[in-house]
């Protein structure tokens, strides 16, 4: 099979996106998909994209994890799916598209994607950590001297530990920087390991950090090893997140025919 891929990144967070609006790619294919995203005997990347037809909006996003299985939202992915799309002349300026958490709006405006995240409604705050679902689970908590900080070993042992088990959650550590400035570093579910950002978790520390009162803002900056996002919401009622959006760059990196 001749296959023709494009690779974006959003804040590092890259991705393999494949236009499947003719429904061509092999879906269960596990092994391939693990492989395609494979730094050594692939392509590379944290994760895989379909782009595929959709009867009420503008496209349908679905979300494999370098793992090679179909997993929840992914907020970098959808901002890079949007440029795609994009590229490919199914959008103009702003979509609507469908994914696995529901119907998701954004605005593209040069290489500058802002994402509307689904509504969160459930925010459980613990001793040490926080947890809450922005489309995937993440754990989120704080750290001091983030940029020495174990995140692999600390963040798999969180990922796979109590109460998150074989289903795992995303694990963020995050440090306060200024007022409404945060340091996030994520290991991630489905690719084992940390990556350069994470946009669903980057939306989780914003979110976990005001309503564990270490902001008052609630338009916020997220520092990642892989570049700068923001995310901006209201709160409707306690602990109630409506209009919540994740903006950054989502970058075209190169484009190729894979045969496998
Ligand atoms: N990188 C993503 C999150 C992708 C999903 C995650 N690995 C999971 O399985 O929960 C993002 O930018 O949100």
């Amino acid at each position: 099979m001749r296959l023709n891929f494009y690779k974006y990144q959003g804040a590092g967070n890259d991705f393999i996106m494949v236009d499947n609006r003719e429904d061509t790619f092999p879906k269960h294919d596990i092994t391939l998909i693990n492989k395609l995203c494979d730094r050594k005997f692939g392509v590379g990347a944290d994760g895989l994209i379909l782009l595929e037809n959709d009867e009420e909006h503008d496209f349908k996003m679905v979300y494999y994890n370098a793992d090679g299985n179909e997993s929840t939202m992914c907020g970098n992915g959808g901002r890079c799916l949007v440029a795609f799309a994009k590229q490919l002349g199914v959008i103009k300026d702003e979509a609507t598209f469908n994914a696995i958490d529901g119907k998701h709006y954004a605005e593209i405006d040069g290489d500058v994607v802002s994402l509307q995240m689904i509504d969160v409604d459930t925010l459980e705050i613990f001793d040490v950590y926080s947890f809450l679902n922005t489309g995937s689970p993440h754990h989120v908590q704080e750290v001091e001297d983030i940029k020495n900080y174990d995140v692999f070993s600390n963040g798999k042992a969180i990922r796979y530990g109590t109460p998150y088990n074989e289903a795992g959650s995303n694990v963020n550590f995050v440090e306060k920087m200024s007022a409404d400035t945060f340091a996030v570093r994520t290991y991630e579910r489905g690719v084992e390991d940390e990556t350069l950002s994470c946009g669903t978790g980057v939306t989780a520390v914003a979110l976990a950090m005001y309503a564990n009162g270490k902001t008052e803002s609630t338009q916020i900056t997220l520092e990642t090893l892989g570049g700068t996002l923001q995310v901006s919401f209201t709160e409707e009622s306690d602990k109630l997140f409506k209009n919540i959006f994740l903006k950054g760059k989502a970058t075209f990196v190169f484009e190729g025919t894979i045969i496998c």
